[in-house]
């Protein structure tokens, strides 16, 4: 859906009635837009008093803006009005740049796409603004900041550099070998440093995903019948998300209920207590709650430590405390979801537990698109140290560095190639 180069605008700010209404106008035409209103162009980037005028009309006295490009955030003449935020006066402003030729309303996304088409930041970068608009939480907030500042494309230039570097040897291999000698076995230090760089990239892939800090932790809640489950979950989200009752089988559907805990995100998970059921819709709902435990971050267990589907991704929970059977050693804390005693104990090993499952604060995290790319590079990078024919090798180099190109969606690859190669002295 290319849209058309013509000079766009927007409402760049919320929704009106607020105290100031941001209008931006980006391309060509921008600064005619602003004569239409009748403002003479002010000095680049100083904001200057103007009165807004059209068809006779005063529609508001405002703060304008101009950033000549290339030198603005778009790449392309950008002018910011800068309006009071009331209903009438964005209507009245929107209404008479709409009526001038050469201009129409931005689509959504739209001034960063141009962003991008002009160079002015790069694809992950683009998806660090998007992640940084829809944060919420302050972990999402830094994990997008860190995307949008250029940490990951940061990173994938260094990559990309160790990629060209490795290239431009094996080339230089191919170059002087005489036809008979391209079967010739690789250098084992030029193999060991792709293998290296194979290293680096899975360490990456195995860091947690960023995902997990928009989707939350997911805890899942299980156990026998009346151990305990939706009491607890009750507790832990301080609101009645499940039901209870002294019936065994009370819960049947999986109930997620999201929570953060000091700016942790969790999605608590409540299940059906895992037993042999002879009833077919409790039947289901054991299914079902199996299936959540297989899929979970971690695992709240309030049945016999010895029953624990997966000690590693558990936590386990000796419930009822209140009731003062004995405690097994290898529960790792007693809580009563009746009386509250032990809960803050379980939400401190609960938050701990999970900030070790979510991407490290200042560290790079990959989203699901920059882990299939790197992926990508990965496969290829281990099938070039792998190759015995140097064309082979070769080849698999120029898919890696393809792929990792995908990350940042910068084309240009191949003039990097040129140029690198253009300092690369073969005889020296
Ligand atoms: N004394 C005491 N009773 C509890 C505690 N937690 C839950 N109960 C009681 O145990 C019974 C079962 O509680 P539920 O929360 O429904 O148990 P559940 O594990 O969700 O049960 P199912 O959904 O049927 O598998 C209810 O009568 C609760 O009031 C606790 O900490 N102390
Ligand atoms: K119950
Ligand atoms: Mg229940």
């Amino acid at each position: 859906m290319k849209a058309d180069a013509r000079t766009i605008f927007a409402l760049s700010t919320g929704a009106p009635p607020a105290a100031i209404a941001v209008v931006r106008i980006s391309g060509p035409d921008a600064d005619r837009a602003l004569a239409s209103l009748a403002v003479a162009p002010p000095p680049p980037r100083t904001a200057r008093l103007a009165v807004l005028r059209g068809d006779g009309e005063v529609f508001d006295r405002a703060l304008v803006l101009r950033f000549p490009g290339p030198n603005s955030v778009t790449g392309e003449d950008l002018v910011e009005l800068h309006l009071h935020g009331g209903r009438a006066v964005v209507a009245a402003v929107l209404a008479a740049l709409a009526r001038q030729d050469g201009l129409r309303p931005a689509e959504a996304g739209e001034f960063t796409r141009r962003a991008f088409e002009n160079g002015r930041l790069d694809l992950a970068e683009a998806e660090g603004l998007a992640d940084l608009l829809a944060a919420e939480t302050q972990s999402q907030r830094r994990a997008a900041q860190a995307l949008a500042g250029g940490a990951l494309s940061r990173q994938v230039e260094t990559w990309q550099h160790l990629l060209l570097g490795l290239a431009a040897r094996l080339e230089a291999l191919l170059d002087f070998s005489d036809e008979g000698d391209v079967g010739d076995d690789l250098p084992e230090r030029w193999r060991g440093e792709l293998e290296a760089l194979n290293r680096q990239l899975l360490q990456f892939l195995a860091r947690p995903p960023v995902e997990r800090l928009r989707d939350g932790v997911r805890v899942v809640i299980a156990g026998p019948p009346n151990a305990g489950k939706s009491t607890l979950l009750n507790a832990l989200v301080g609101r009645e998300a499940a039901i209870i009752s002294n019936i065994p089988g009370t819960t049947r559907d999986v109930i997620e209920a999201p929570l953060a805990i000091g700016g942790t995100p969790l999605v608590l998970i409540d299940t059906a207590g895992l037993r042999d059921s002879d009833d077919a819709i409790e039947r289901i709902g054991i299914d079902r709650a199996r299936g959540s435990v297989e899929a979970a971050d971690l695992i709240l267990w309030l049945g016999a430590p010895e029953d624990c589907p997966d000690r590693s991704r558990a936590i386990v929970v000796h419930p009822k405390a209140d009731e003062g059977a004995a405690t097994d050693q290898r529960t790792d804390v007693a809580v009563s979801a009746t009386t509250g005693q032990g809960l803050a104990e379980l939400t401190d090993l609960l938050v701990a537990r999970a900030r070790a499952l979510l991407p490290a604060e200042g560290e790079v995290a990959l989203n699901a698109r920059h882990r299939e790319a790197l992926n990508s590079v990965s496969l290829h990078v281990a099938e070039a140290a792998a190759a015995l024919d140097p064309l082979i090798a070769a080849e698999e180099l120029r898919q890696a560095r393809l792929a990792l190109d995908a990350v940042t969606g910068r084309a240009g690859v191949e003039d990097m190639l040129d140029a690198l190669f253009g300092r690369f002295c073969i005889g020296k």
